[in-house]
């Protein structure tokens, strides 16, 4: 594997005076969701970039507001606050038909295909539609093969077996495939795939992500690839970056191979401890708990004071951390972490070794 350090920088990463606008970039994003029992800050002020070809993953618990921000991403829900630009034009100033073409290249494929097939349209149906409305079929016979030629992408061979088929004739793997071979009908250059294999058995899970992954390598689309599990994003995004989010926030963000290698977030370490090691020599080294001060993740209703994390974080320093938010600040020279105590050691440790060169 590449060395994380010394690999070139990818164009993201470079001072921001030669850099190429981002294809997609949400800017101080936030989601406040309006409830009868008051307001829920599911997402708060995420500033994050894709880049062309780019694989971005979102990591986290359950709740953590990935699929809000995804979902922001898509066009499909407004931010109550920041703003989404597509190769720098926010979204929502777009114009009908800018907004039409931005739907056409931000394909959204969500994690559960039973919900998002429609149970009476045929495979054949679900994927010319988007081809007929858009003016990119020719007529039944184009339709026809377009769709039998997506389907071969996905790896649903021979297409002519399930053309016909309707989403309860087919296996859940099989779902997922027909919902990333319309996503494709229409040529994305960004595809959000959220869990989108999270409901399925390993084996076909992995058979997935190996379709996904070569579909990102021959067409060049990028992806937002939402998860909980950084194994995942380890095996899809070891070449792109990964967005750590606890609580609607930011709280690690950068090179997949840094932040899977050398984690700084307490929260990524627990993550990366959660994740199953089949060697029991290195399972026995794990921390029970990740070495969580607990399990319990708070209410969006009652969200802790200063650092969220601070009621389950083993480096939690009284005074400091139920008092100050941590902003995300540079560790290195391309990864960014929330966390004073690893803000301050690091800056720590820099000074040290300036000093050491210099002496
Ligand atoms: N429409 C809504 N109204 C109120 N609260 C909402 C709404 N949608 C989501 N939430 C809340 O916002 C928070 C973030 O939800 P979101 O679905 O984005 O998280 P997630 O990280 O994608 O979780 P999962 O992995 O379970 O899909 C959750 O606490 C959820 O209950």
């Amino acid at each position: 594997m590449p060395d994380p350090i010394s690999s070139d920088p990818k164009s993201s990463d470079r001072p921001s005076s030669d850099r190429q606008t981002p294809l997609m970039e949400l800017s101080g994003i936030s989601q406040i969701f309006k409830t009868k029992r008051g307001d829920r800050p599911a997402v708060r002020d995420v500033n994050l970039t894709v880049n062309a070809g780019e694989v971005l993953c979102l990591v986290g618990e359950s709740g953590c507001g990935k699929t809000t921000t995804a979902r922001m991403a898509a066009g499909l829900t407004k931010p109550t606050d920041g703003t989404v630009a597509y190769n720098g034009q926010d979204i929502w100033s777009m114009d009908k038909d800018q907004f039409t073409e931005f739907r056409t290249s931000v394909q959204y494929v969500h994690q559960d295909p039973y919900a998002s097939l429609n149970p009476i349209r045929s495979v054949y149906k679900t994927i010319s539609a988007p081809l007929r409305k858009h003016g990119l079929s020719k007529g039944n016979d184009d339709s026809w093969k377009q769709a039998s030629e997506l389907l071969r992408r996905v790896d649903l061979t021979p297409p002519e077996s399930y053309l016909s088929k309707f989403p309860h004739q087919m296996s859940g793997g099989q779902r997922q495939r027909v919902a990333v071979a319309r996503a494709l009908s229409l040529n994305p250059k960004l595809i959000i795939a959220d869990e989108s294999t999270s409901m399925l058995d390993v084996s076909i899970r992995v058979g997935m992500l190996n379709m996904l992954g070569r579909l990102r390598d021959e067409l060049g689309v990028g992806f937002i690839f939402i998860t909980h599990d950084l194994a995942i994003a380890k095996y899809f995004g070891w070449e792109g970056r990964t967005a750590v989010m606890y609580l609607g926030e930011v709280v690690e963000y950068g090179p997949t191979q840094q932040v899977i290698n050398d984690p700084q977030h307490p929260y990524t370490r627990a993550l990366l401890n959660a994740v199953p090691e089949p060697d029991p020599d290195l399972a026995a080294q794990k921390l029970p708990g990740g070495g969580l001060r607990s399990a319990d993740i708070p209410s969006l209703a009652a969200l802790p004071s200063g650092c969220t994390f601070h009621p389950r974080c083993p480096l939690f320093e009284e005074g400091l951390c139920d008092v100050t938010s941590p902003e995300l600040s540079l560790i290195g020279s391309r990864r960014e972490v929330a966390c004073h105590v690893v803000a301050r050691e690091s800056g720590r440790a820099a000074a040290d070794a300036s000093v050491s060169v210099s002496g």
